[in-house]
């Protein structure tokens, strides 16, 4: 079974003359364990590829299955609960942290695994396991103000896992990562897509950060143009 299943994906904004089609008839798999990139310029509309994906942009044509559910079919399908599967089934990593400022770097992975009823004390085993894996086991109580670029980019990878998705979206998550940083995330996702056999799916502009990869899709005025496979090197 497929992690990822997209067919004839199309996203309209807007209607009448003012109407932008930011992805027009994408259509791809991805397996569980693949890691897949997606290369493309600015207002390609690979941002919206992925929040279609990640059930937070419906889909104006097309469908989309995640894990064997069909949750788009011409638009969303009434009676599925997007919210649960969202929780249950995908991790979301943004190109800002996106942590909560107020809650430690321990705290902001726990608050993902008790909305997914992971009781207290069990949530922080498994958000301290998580974070010492990242090497972060000596910033646990830090807030996020008192943690790098790279290490609080590494608690919203932490928290993104946390309920071990079978799919992970990745919106430029190395932008605001110094070269170094951002090989370290992408290393660390590729390794997370080995040991969880998650699907992981990385929106980037950044050329040099896909070494690696299973795939790459080339995205280009909404369309994908082109795919390559992972003897890519650049
Ligand atoms: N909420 C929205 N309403 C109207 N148009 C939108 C909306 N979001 C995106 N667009 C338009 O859709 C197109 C694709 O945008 P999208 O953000 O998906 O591209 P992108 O490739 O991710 O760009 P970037 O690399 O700059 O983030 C652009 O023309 C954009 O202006």
């Amino acid at each position: 079974m497929y992690a990822i299943e997209v067919e004839k994906l199309t996203k309209i904004y807007g209607k009448g003359e003012t109407a932008v089609t930011a992805i027009a008839d994408a259509s791809f798999q991805v397996k569980p364990g693949e890691l897949v990139a997606i290369l493309g310029p600015s207002g390609s509309g690979k941002t919206t590829l992925l929040t279609s994906i990640g059930l937070i942009n419906e889909p104006t044509h097309g469908t989309v299955v995640i894990d064997g559910a069909t949750v788009a079919d011409e638009g969303w399908i009434t009676g599925i609960d997007l919210k649960r599967l969202r929780r249950e089934k995908l991790g979301f990593i943004f190109q800002h942290h996106n942590l909560i400022p107020f809650l430690t770097a321990l705290e902001n992975v726990m608050v993902a695994l008790e909305i997914n009823n992971l009781s207290g004390q069990e949530a922080k085993s498994r958000a301290t396991e998580l974070l010492e894996s990242l090497n972060l086991g000596h910033r646990l109580n830090n807030y996020p103000t008192a943690l790098s670029g790279g290490e609080a980019q590494r608690v919203a990878i932490a928290r993104a896992l946390a309920n071990k998705p079978k799919v992970i979206l990745a919106d430029e998550p190395t932008a605001a990562l110094d070269t170094e940083n951002g090989k370290n995330v992408m290393s660390l996702l590729k390794s997370l897509a080995v040991e969880n056999h998650s699907a992981i799916l990385v929106v980037t502009h950044d050329h040099r950060m896909v070494e690696g990869f299973d795939r790459i899709f080339q995205v280009s005025d909404g369309r994908i143009t082109g795919e390559e496979n992972s003897d890519y090197n650049n």
